[in-house]
C-alpha cells in the first residue's frame, strides 16, 4: 500500500527516509519554501543535515495530493494534531491514519489516537511509537518500534507495510498503553535531565527513572492499559532511551532546568504540555503522580530542583 507522511519535521522526514527505501513516499510540509528547499537540495537542512533524501521521498506542500495515499502517518507535534486533522477532516474521513506523536493533549487529556478518533470516528486508526531518535532512523540505524492498533487485521497489514530494513515493528492491540507509554516517558525524561543538570548524580536518576515507571504504570493502568504494554518498547524501552541520552529534547530541557539555563522555546518538547495535562488529571482522579507534579513545579518555576527533590525524599515511607 502507498504511504504519505503529514508533517516534515525531524521524525516525519526520518520515517519517510526509511520507508522510501521500499517505494515512493509523499511527505507533506505546510511550508512551501521548506518543500522547495528540500526538493532543490535533497536535504532537510534544519533537522537532518547531511542525510541525503532519496528521489523516492517526494516533498509536497499539497495536502490533498499527499492524503491520496493508502496509509497516512501523522508526524506533527501533539498539541497541533487536532488542528491539522480538523483542518483537513473532509479528506481524512475514512482513511487509514497512523499517529506518530507522543503526548497527551492539554485541552482534552486524550492521547494521539484518541484525538483522531474524537474528530474522525470513521477513520482506521493506529499508533507508531517506541524508542527511536529521528537521527538514528534517518541514518538507517537499527530501530524497533511498536505498532498499536485495536483492529488486529489492520494492525497486521500496517506492521508488514511499515516495517523496513532498519525499522522492525512489533504489534499490540493495546492502543491506550502504547499511547501513554510514549507520552509519559517524556515527563520522566525532563525530571531525569533536571537531576543530572543539577549534579544530583546517576543514582538519583536511576531512582527517578524507576519510580517514574511506577507512576507511568499507575496512570496507564487506571486508564485501562495492560501492564505488559508499559514493559515493552513503547513504555520502558522509550523511557530508558529518553532518560539517558543527550539526543532527547525532553531530557535536554530537563538538563537546562537543572542547570538554571534558558532553553530554546521553538524546540518541540512534548513532555511539558503532557506533564500539565497529566497533573490536572491526577489531581481530578486522586492518582499519586509526585514526579509529574514536581516537573510541573519546575516548568512553572514554582519549585527549584532542590525543593523538588526534598519534597520527593520526604514523602511518607512506603512499600515499593
Ligand atoms: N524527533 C524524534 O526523534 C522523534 C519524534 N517523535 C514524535 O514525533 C512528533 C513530531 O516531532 P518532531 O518531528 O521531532 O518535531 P519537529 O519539531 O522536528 O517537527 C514538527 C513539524 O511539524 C510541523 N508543524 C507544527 N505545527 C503544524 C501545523 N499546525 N500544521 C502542519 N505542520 C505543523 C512543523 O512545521 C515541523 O515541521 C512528536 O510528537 C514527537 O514526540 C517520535 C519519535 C522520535
Ligand atoms: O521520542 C523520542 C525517542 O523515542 C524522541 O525524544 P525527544 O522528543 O525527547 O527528543
Amino acid at each position: 500500500m502507498s504511504v504519505g507522511i503529514i508533517g516534515a519535521g525531524a521524525f516525519g522526514t526520518a520515517l519517510g527516509l526509511s520507508l522510501a527505501r521500499k517505494g515512493p513516499v509523499d511527505l507533506w510540509a505546510r511550508d512551501a519554501e521548506q518543500v522547495a528547499a528540500m526538493r532543490d537540495t535533497r536535504e532537510h537542512a534544519k533537522h537532518l543535515p547531511g542525510v541525503p533524501l532519496p528521489g523516492t521521498l517526494r516533498p509536497s506542500a499539497d495536502f490533498d495530493h499527499t492524503a491520496k495515499n493508502d496509509i497516512l502517518l501523522l508526524a506533527v507535534p501533539m498539541q497541533q494534531l487536532r488542528r491539522v486533522v480538523s483542518d483537513h477532516a473532509e479528506i481524512l474521513t475514512g482513511k487509514t491514519l497512523v499517529a506518530c506523536c507522543k503526548g497527551v493533549e492539554l485541552q482534552s487529556g486524550l492521547g494521539a489516537a484518541a484525538v483522531i478518533a474524537d474528530l474522525l470516528p470513521d477513520a482506521r486508526i493506529a499508533l507508531l511509537t517506541g524508542p527511536s531518535f529521528a537521527t538514528d532512523v534517518a541514518r538507517g540505524l537499527p530501530t524497533a518500534l511498536t505498532l498499536a492498533c485495536a483492529d488486529e487485521a489492520l494492525g497486521q497489514v500496517l506492521q508488514r507495510d511499515l516495517t523496513t530494513t532498519n525499522l522492525r515493528l512489533y504489534r499490540t492491540s493495546d492502543v491506550i498503553g502504547a499511547e501513554l507509554g510514549g507520552a509519559l516517558k517524556n515527563v520522566i525524561a525532563i525530571a531525569c535531565g533536571a537531576v543530572i543538570g543539577a549534579g544530583l548524580g546517576d543514582s538519583a536518576r536511576a531512582a527517578l527513572l524507576t519510580r517514574g515507571y511506577a507512576e507511568m504504570q499507575r496512570m496507564a493502568i487506571a486508564r485501562g492499559a495492560r501492564p505488559e504494554t508499559l514493559a515493552g518498547l513503547s513504555g520502558l524501552g522509550d523511557l530508558v532511551l529518553t532518560c539517558t541520552s543527550d539526543h532527547s529534547r525532553n531530557y535536554r530541557l530537563g538538563l537546562s532546568l537543572g542547570r538554571g539555563e534558558a532553553f530554546d522555546p521553538s524546540i518541540t518538547v512534548e513532555g511539558a504540555a503532557t506533564a500539565r495535562a497529566v497533573a490536572q488529571e491526577a489531581a481530578r482522579s486522586g492518582l499519586d503522580m509526585p514526579i509529574t507534579h514536581a516537573v510541573v513545579g519546575l516548568l512553572d518555576t514554582d519549585l527549584t530542583i532542590n525543593d523538588a527533590m526534598a519534597d520527593l525524599l520526604s514523602r511518607p515511607l512506603k512499600e515499593e
